[in-house]
């Protein structure tokens, strides 16, 4: 059996960061971008006013000057002329400023006369000019390493680019086996349950930014975990849930070498999800959970989530926190251990009383794993231990 950090080492190695692809902007939030994006002209394009007012041709203006209206510059409607002297133009927030404009006046600040204008005592001393390329300059770049934002979206946007550039999704089949499965929504006969694992790991990695598939549940026979891995295609990962133990029916390991898999290794010292194994099958792959819900959600957060940041091009370290304990624990068993937990406060975690990797509703209450070592001593109240958040 192998330690966790070794397995966490082979299943990154099994991966790598994906290829690009041009995607619609309206279609990139979330994805992650392949390199910098360049402003395609100047943010804004054209000196602009910030003000509904006029523009004038001089900084130095005081209380009682007066000058002459000219014409108007509206948004998308610049004005033609030059201005110089008295002359001013009625414009309007966003418009050009025209040639020659050094300020806008804002029209609170003036008396409009029959042809001019005269400044009130009120004035105030803002420009109120928003330059050319005051935002941007053309050829500015953007990047992000984080999954594109609606601010990102806008500031694309405003660079000028309908399209842009993305890593791909990394394309995931997941593969559910076992006789007693059904899928959630139809009946259950004796001795079957609902098929759960596929839809969580699913959601998890359809979050992170991956492509998911879910393939038709398979039965625990030769023929038929066979006839499903014919199914998974073009897939970047497969990942197999369930008979990865010892059991007589357990065949996905077999299965999975007779298709040709290379395998890395079968079985971690970890709790839960000792059985877990992994390889590579042609191009793609391939990670076997075992069939326990809680083992199955847990080795994706710690396994799979870093191999699908991978290949999104993204940082694949876990964060970790320390807090202290709210009761003792007594010693951990020879293999890693998580522990479902509530994280509580700022700095206190509460380990969850029951931890049969089959509760999924002790799981979805908890918000944390507290990590005990292989072969930790008791731990007393108060006592530091390492703890990984959950997400949502
Ligand atoms: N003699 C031994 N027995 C077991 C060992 C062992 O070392 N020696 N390991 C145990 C451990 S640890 C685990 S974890 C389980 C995992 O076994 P499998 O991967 O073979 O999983 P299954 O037997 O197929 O299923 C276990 C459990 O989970 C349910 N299940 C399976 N798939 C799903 C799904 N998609 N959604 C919801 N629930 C699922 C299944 O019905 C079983 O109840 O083996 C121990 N045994
Ligand atoms: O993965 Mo198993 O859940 O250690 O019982």
């Amino acid at each position: 059996m192998i330690s966790v950090a070794e397995a966490q080492a082979l299943l990154l190695s099994l991966v790598k960061p994906l290829d690009g692809e041009t995607v619609p902007l309206r279609q990139a939030v979330g994805r992650m971008l392949m390199g910098a994006v360049t402003a395609l002209d100047p943010i804004p394009p054209f000196s602009a006013s910030a003000m509904d007012g006029y523009a004038v041709a001089r900084v130095d203006v005081a209380p009682g000057d007066r000058f002459t209206v000219v014409g108007e510059s509206a948004a998308g409607h610049p004005y033609a002329g030059t201005i110089s002297g008295d002359q001013a133009v009625r414009i309007f927030t966003g418009a050009t400023l025209p040639n020659g404009g050094q300020r806008i006046i804002i029209q609170e600040d003036v008396v409009r006369q029959r042809d001019g204008l005269v400044i009130r005592p009120e004035l105030g001393d803002g420009l109120h000019i928003r330059p050319a390329a005051g935002d941007m300059a053309m050829g500015d770049r953007h990047v992000s390493n984080d999954p594109l934002g609606p601010r990102d979206i806008a500031l694309i946007a405003a660079m000028g680019h309908g399209q842009v550039a993305v890593r791909r999704k990394p394309r995931v089949a997941i593969l559910m086996t076992g006789d007693e499965l059904r899928p959630p929504g139809e009946p259950l006969a004796p001795g079957q349950i609902r098929a759960s694992n596929g839809y969580g790991i699913a959601a998890e990695l359809e979050l992170a930014g991956a492509d998911v598939r879910l393939l038709p549940i398979a039965q625990d026979t030769a023929e038929s975990l066979s006839a499903a891995l014919g199914l998974i295609g073009d897939a970047d990962l497969l990942i197999t849930i369930g008979g990865a133990s010892v059991g007589d029916h357990d065949l996905v390991a077999p299965a999975l070498t007779q298709a040709g898999m290379d395998m890395a290794f079968h079985k971690v010292a970890m709790r839960p999800g000792k059985p877990l194994m992994a390889g590579k099958l042609g191009n793609t792959a391939v990670v076997g959970l075992p069939g326990n819900p809680v083992s199955a959600m847990v080795c994706t957060t710690i396994f799979i989530l870093p191999m699908v940041r991978k290949m999104l091009g993204q940082c694949s370290d876990i964060p970790l926190e320390t807090r202290r304990l709210v009761a003792p624990l007594p010693p951990n068993g020879p293999r890693q251990h998580y522990m479902r937990a509530m994280l509580i406060g700022d700095d206190r975690v509460e380990v969850a009383e029951r931890q049969d990797s089959s509760l999924l509703s002790v799981l979805t209450q908890s918000d944390a794993l507290v990590i005990r070592p292989p072969s930790d001593g008791a731990c007393v109240l108060d006592q530091e231990v390492s703890v990984m958040p959950l997400t949502r």
